[in-house]
């Protein structure tokens, strides 16, 4: 029994997913040096106490030499406490270089789900991604560092075990080896129904979170349509589901112990049988046979801790399986390339031009076209606007130029570069979208507005809420800039909530303004703030729009209609009435 192990507990794949993650516990290796220096401390500490039981039974019992019996059971008692200290060492620098690396690890694998593309948020589920940054990474917090260190300690324990016994005696150690292939096979057999049934653990207890996290997302629509009982039942299956699978590991994990234990008491039982005929026939003393079969039980610790490390390294392993899909999932670069031409600063380029040059684009590969062949041109100071039916491609439009969405055909240029190869921090700096779906998050106004970006201060923040008409309710409210906004904006109105958007936009000082106006009624009087505010933001800034106020579309430079993912027609407001198209039909239908 020693590391070779190592090929039959773990698989290729399996060792490739230690090597990859254990480059977290790199910097925190003191910590593993300090619990791997302790092993053969405590391994010798306890080879060394059999040896004194031996001697005290021996020489000292059995010979009623109390004086030597007093002093062999004092260095005794030493040697004991040594081991209990260097142990508790052992288990205290392994369990510290586990929780930094995995805190490491938490923090690099957050940083880059900040830079997932949306596609990735739009493919899987949030709650899928939060069991994966928390329930996986707790998982590993628990066993992994104790079961690969463990597992590493115990082999090493073993084999010096096993050296003693053969030491003691190499006759009954024979009776012992009959043994170790049996539980070989075992784990052997055992070990891949195990991680089955982690991974299946795992992924049904990942569904379960998603749907729970949607769920409580969603309940006040899930209580105001009486739909709680289908809630109930949705949620009861994935329970369920996770229940059975945990079940079934449980099974196969609880059936190894007892296989394990099984094989070990009956190797005790043949020692003991065996052992007590040779001292009955005086081949050796009953001290050897004490510390034999002490040491017998000794051995068999760490074989049975080896069916709970096992255990532990394929929970483990599966929860690295699913964070090993956040690692692998590509990232954003946010940073501006080095030899891009753009310079080392994230700074807003100075607008000059935005050129769509025929742009198709699907959401998926083998999905339909929403965008065909869209083709204009936005300079410096223009409006441009978006009009046209529900679901014809405009707010794609909008994800495309903030590149929410890459993997376009054609071209968009700013200042005649490609989109594509303008780093994104620079485009998301120069650009700021006011969305239909604002998200409030649960902090102050403040931070609502500046988002804690660069340049965004109080100064700033307060100017900002101004030039949009917002300082006027956020002045209202008690505490002002630190009035604390609730869960997605649930103790602030609809319109109160899109000048915070507007005030966030105009923040950043970005050269073009992207708004995706929202269609929700709010009552008149910040209607009008909101109209005032769309009009000054349209007077001062460059602008693209998805208008659904005749006010905003009347006041763009250039309206462009859509249908199908197509333009359909283009002009300005008069240019299009005189058409009496597409565009005049949706304006009869606003007034
Ligand atoms: N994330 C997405 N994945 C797949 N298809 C999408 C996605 N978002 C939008 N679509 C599809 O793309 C098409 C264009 O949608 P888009 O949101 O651009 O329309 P829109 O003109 O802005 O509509 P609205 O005025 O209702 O907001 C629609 O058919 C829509 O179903």
């Amino acid at each position: 029994m020693n590391f070779a192990w190592k090929n039959k507990l773990l698989s290729a794949e399996d060792w490739a997913l230690v090597k990859k993650f254990g480059r977290y516990f790199v910097p925190h290796r003191k910590w593993l040096y300090i619990s791997l220096a302790s092993i053969p401390i405590t391994t010798a500490g306890g080879i060394v106490l059999l040896w004194l039981v031996e001697k005290i039974v021996d020489d000292h019992i059995l010979t009623g030499d109390i004086a030597g019996l007093k002093l062999y059971t004092a260095i005794a008692g030493v040697v004991l406490v040594v081991n209990f200290l260097f142990d508790g060492l052992y288990s205290y620098s392994f369990s510290k270089a586990g929780g930094l690396a995995v805190t490491d690890m938490r923090r690099e694998l957050f940083g880059r789900s900040l830079r997932f593309p949306m596609k990735y948020y739009d493919r899987n589920p949030i709650g899928i991604t939060l069991s994966r940054l928390t329930s996986d990474m707790e998982s590993i917090t628990e066993s992994f560092a104790s079961g690969i260190l463990g597992l590493l300690a115990d082999s090493i324990r073993t084999l010096a075990l096993s050296f003693y016994l053969v030491y003691l005696n190499w006759q009954l150690s024979l009776v012992v080896a009959i043994v170790v292939p049996l539980i070989m096979l075992t784990i052997r057999y055992l070990r891949k129904k195990i991680r089955k049934a982690f991974d299946e653990s795992r992924t049904s207890l990942a569904r379960s979170a998603a749907y729970l996290q949607e769920s409580l997302y969603g309940m006040k629509t899930i209580q105001l349509y009486a739909a709680t009982e289908t809630a109930f039942r949705k949620y009861d299956g994935f329970n369920k589901q996770y229940a059975d699978a945990q079940n079934k590991s449980n099974v196969y994990d609880g059936a190894l112990y007892s296989i394990i234990d099984g094989i070990t008491s009956v190797a005790t039982a043949l020692v003991i049988w065996y052992g007590a005929a040779q001292v009955w026939d005086l081949d050796y003393t009953i001290g050897v046979l004490i510390v034999f079969i002490t040491t017998l039980g000794r051995l068999f610790i760490p074989v049975r801790q080896f069916a709970q490390q096992i255990t532990t390294i394929q929970r483990a392993l599966s929860a690295l399986d699913h964070i090993n899909v956040l690692a692998r999932q590509e990232v954003e670069e946010a940073e501006v390339a080095a030899g891009s031409g753009f310079g080392d600063s994230d700074e807003p380029l100075e607008l000059e031009e935005i050129v769509f040059d025929k742009v198709s684009f699907s959401y998926s590969d083998k999905g339909p076209d929403v965008l065909k062949n869209v083709s204009f041109t936005l300079r410096k100071g223009q409006r441009i606007a978006l009009a046209g039916s529900t679901g014809s491609g405009k707010s794609t439009i909008l994800r495309l130029l903030t590149r929410t969405y890459t993997g376009y055909r054609g071209s968009i240029r700013i200042n005649g570069v490609e989109l594509r190869d303008i780093p994104l921090n620079k485009v998301r700096n120069t650009i700021s979208l006011m969305q239909q779906d604002i998200y409030l998050f649960n902090d102050t106004v403040g931070f609502n507005i500046g988002l804690g970006r660069t340049g965004t201060g109080p100064h700033e923040i307060e100017e900002a809420a101004r030039f949009v008409f917002a300082d006027r309710f956020i002045e209202q409210l008690p505490g002002k800039y630190d009035f604390t906004i609730q869960d997605n904006g649930d103790n602030i109105s609809k319109g109160q909530g899109q000048l915070i958007s507007f005030a966030r936009a105009i923040c950043g000082n970005s050269r073009l303004i992207i708004l995706d106006e929202a269609t929700s009624a709010v009552d008149s009087i910040t209607e009008y703030y909101i109209q005032k505010a769309i009009e000054k933001i349209f007077a001062s800034r460059t602008v693209i729009a998805v208008a659904h106020r005749l006010s905003t579309i009347r006041n763009s430079d250039l309206i462009l209609v859509m249908e199908n993912g197509e333009i359909i027609e283009r002009g300005s407001h008069e240019e299009l009435i005189r058409m009496g198209g597409k565009y005049a039909g949706l304006v009869k239908e606003l007034v």
